[in-house]
């Protein structure tokens, strides 16, 4: 939990109170259901809270904006963001019901007001978002496919509206066979741990 507050220093009490509550919380679920690898479990706030909060370091999302995590497993990205960003409107959907059965006890359990969840496949969902968010699901191509008319063209943010992709490794290849503009982010810009040395963010603007 330390390394949540050493990279964000003005946390509420709430905040604290809720990252605080994750590693219980999760250790409880993952025995029933295993969503975080067993090993993990004892990294959980540097391989999978602070990695998730590193979307955070390229941007900060307003209050009012709508993100859709696809294939959000446990709830990563979308737990952790959902925490920092109590003023936006956060979209969990998986289509393992189970996982999203452990997204909805730790949200509900860290007491999480800013998230719904949807048992289903991320193509199948017609709502409009600000942002879609995701880590581990797919490579670029097929997942622009699915997301690609899922963006609101109303522009509130600093970046323009789009995909935020939490990617590792020579993404060259990739970014050329989706053929669109994207920015990548080194998260060893922000992170010291040498776990975020090959980690990147990844924003694919949608307009
Ligand atoms: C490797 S897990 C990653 C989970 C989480 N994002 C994380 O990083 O911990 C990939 C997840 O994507 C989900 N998934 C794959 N294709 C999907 C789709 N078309 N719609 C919704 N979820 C999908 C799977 O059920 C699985 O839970």
């Amino acid at each position: 939990m330390q390394i949540i507050e050493k990279y964000f220093k003005h946390l509420s009490p709430e905040q604290v109170k809720q990252f605080g509550a994750l590693h219980s919380l999760y250790t409880e679920w993952n025995e029933k259901i295993n969503v975080v690898s067993r090993k993990d479990i004892d990294q959980l706030y540097e391989r999978h809270v602070l990695h998730s909060l590193g979307i955070a370091k390229v941007m900060a999302f307003k209050p009012g904006t709508r993100i859709l995590d696809v294939g959000t497993g446990g709830g990563f990205p979308g737990i952790p963001l959902s925490i920092l960003f109590p003023e936006s409107d956060f979209h969990l959907i998986d289509s393992i019901g189970k996982k999203i059965k452990v997204v909805e006890e730790v949200s509900a359990g860290a007491g999480i007001k800013n998230i719904r969840t949807t048992h289903g496949r991320a193509e199948d969902v017609t709502d409009r978002y600000h942002f879609v968010v995701s880590r581990a699901v797919t490579r670029f191509k097929p997942f622009w496919g699915w997301v690609a008319k899922k963006f609101s063209d109303e522009q509130f943010n600093d970046l323009n509206n789009g995909i935020l992709y939490l990617k590792g490794g020579d993404l060259d290849e990739e970014i050329q066979e989706l053929n669109r503009p994207a920015y990548e982010y080194d998260l060893n810009m922000f992170f010291e741990e040498e776990f975020f040395d090959t980690k990147k963010v990844v924003h694919v603007p949608a307009f």
